[in-house]
């Protein structure tokens, strides 16, 4: 199979789809890898290593493109990218199609086949494709929410785990999925009062036996937040429905319950945020303020940290990436159920209920595609 590797466009996105290690394990099984120039720059690979693996090396975004099959990406398509997909080409990169319906029909109207990795599912119902990203956002949120709690950044003048005679902060993170569990730790590690809200009653149970004691875990509704969220300095947003856009559970008018300098993380921006008020930043210009309240909504966290998030994506994507190189993605799915609930778009079809609800628009079911 032809494959194509582009350079990411979006804002301060470091990442690359694929390394240099990954492109000389397709190389070995025949097929073609074409990386456009410098796209591994920015996680430290250099157009030499790729070569040196079997890789050619394309000038530009374009000719990457034209020539390839499979296009393995980063971070979803953004407009300037749109023109340059071609029907029956394979996409195999995130989407997050339920936050943004222009990218959702550009996919559609470009009849690719839109592979994506947050919704790879194992038959656990875990996210294989996901949780690296999530690990990495996860204790990112930490890092970001300590730094956007200090005064001149606009935060309450909090330091995270206090100083003996002085209380720590309070964390409050909704949702203790990967992220959430990951922020958790690292708030913890940091000596933060911490609480984790879930609607999993099984997720709390084993987060409460692996949990240091100053993390606390808490049943989700919109009681107990309305609550929580008073007391909170730091609050992340870590819910996800897979595929679908994420609820709001704080709305815009919980806002003036918060205390003045209090510091949203919202990391599930991606699926549209789980805050009402959160509207997608990038690493550029990472937070905005409403009523005193500091927003941080990147919705590419792990752009900023390619050197550790590059290997740790590819760590998980490239044995997904071999299977359909070296079958097509057809056979590849039919072969690989993990592969399956992946496929949101398919010769101009949604074919993830999700996905088709979150803007009304007509569903096929992907079985239809299987046969
Ligand atoms: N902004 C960024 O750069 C990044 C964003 N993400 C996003 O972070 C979000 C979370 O991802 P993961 O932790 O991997 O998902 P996950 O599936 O591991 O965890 C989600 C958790 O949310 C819980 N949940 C669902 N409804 C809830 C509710 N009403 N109240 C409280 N909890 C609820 C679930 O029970 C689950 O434990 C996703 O939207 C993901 O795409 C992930 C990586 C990077
Ligand atoms: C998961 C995701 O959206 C990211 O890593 O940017
Ligand atoms: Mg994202």
């Amino acid at each position: 199979m032809i494959i194509g590797v582009p350079k990411e466009i979006k804002n301060n996105e470091n990442r690359v789809a694929l390394t240099p290690a990954g492109a000389k394990e397709l190389v070995k099984r025949g097929h073609s890898v074409y990386v456009q120039k410098s796209a591994g720059e920015g996680s430290g690979f250099s157009d030499a290593e790729y070569e040196a693996a079997g890789a050619q090396i394309l000038p530009t975004i374009e000719a990457t493109y034209e020539i390839a099959e499979m296009i393995m990406k980063v971070k979803e398509p953004i407009e300037p990218e749109y023109k340059l997909i071609k029907e029956n080409q394979l996409l195999f990169t995130y989407f997050h199609f339920a936050s943004y319906e222009p990218l959702t029909k550009a996919m559609v109207e470009s009849k690719a086949v839109c592979l994506a990795y947050e919704t790879v599912e194992k038959a656990d119902r875990s996210l294989p494709l996901l949780v690296p990203m999530s690990e990495v956002a996860g204790r990112m949120a930490i890092q970001k929410g300590a730094n956007y709690l200090e005064k001149p950044l606009g935060g309450r003048g909090i330091l995270l785990g206090g100083v003996p005679g002085v209380l720590p902060a309070k964390v409050l993170i909704l949702g203790g999925g990967i992220v959430g569990t990951q922020a958790a730790w690292m708030a913890a590690g940091l000596g933060a009062d911490v609480t984790i809200m879930d609607v999993s009653l099984a997720r709390m149970r084993y987060l409460a036996d692996v949990m240091p004691a100053n993390v606390k875990t808490m049943m989700s509704n919109e009681y107990n937040i309305r609550e929580m969220i008073k007391h909170a300095d730091l609050i992340v947003g870590a819910v996800l429905i897979p595929g679908a856009k994420a609820p709001h559970l704080i709305t815009r008018d919980m806002l003036k319950d918060m205390k003045k300098g209090t510091v949203l993380v919202d990391v599930a921006v991606d699926q549209g945020g789980c805050i009402e008020t959160c509207k997608p930043t990038t690493h550029e210009n990472p937070t905005f303020i409403i009523d005193d309240v500091v927003h941080y909504c990147v919705a590419n966290m792990p752009g900023a940290v390619p050197y550790t998030s590059t290997l740790a994506l590819t760590n998980a994507t490239l044995p997904y990436a071999i299977q359909l190189a070296d079958k097509g993605w057809k056979k590849a799915a039919q072969e690989n159920p993990d592969l399956v609930p992946g496929l949101n778009v398919i010769n101009g079809e949604i074919v993830y209920k999700a996905v088709a609800d979150a803007f009304n628009m007509p569903y096929a079911m992907v079985e239809k595609y299987l046969a």
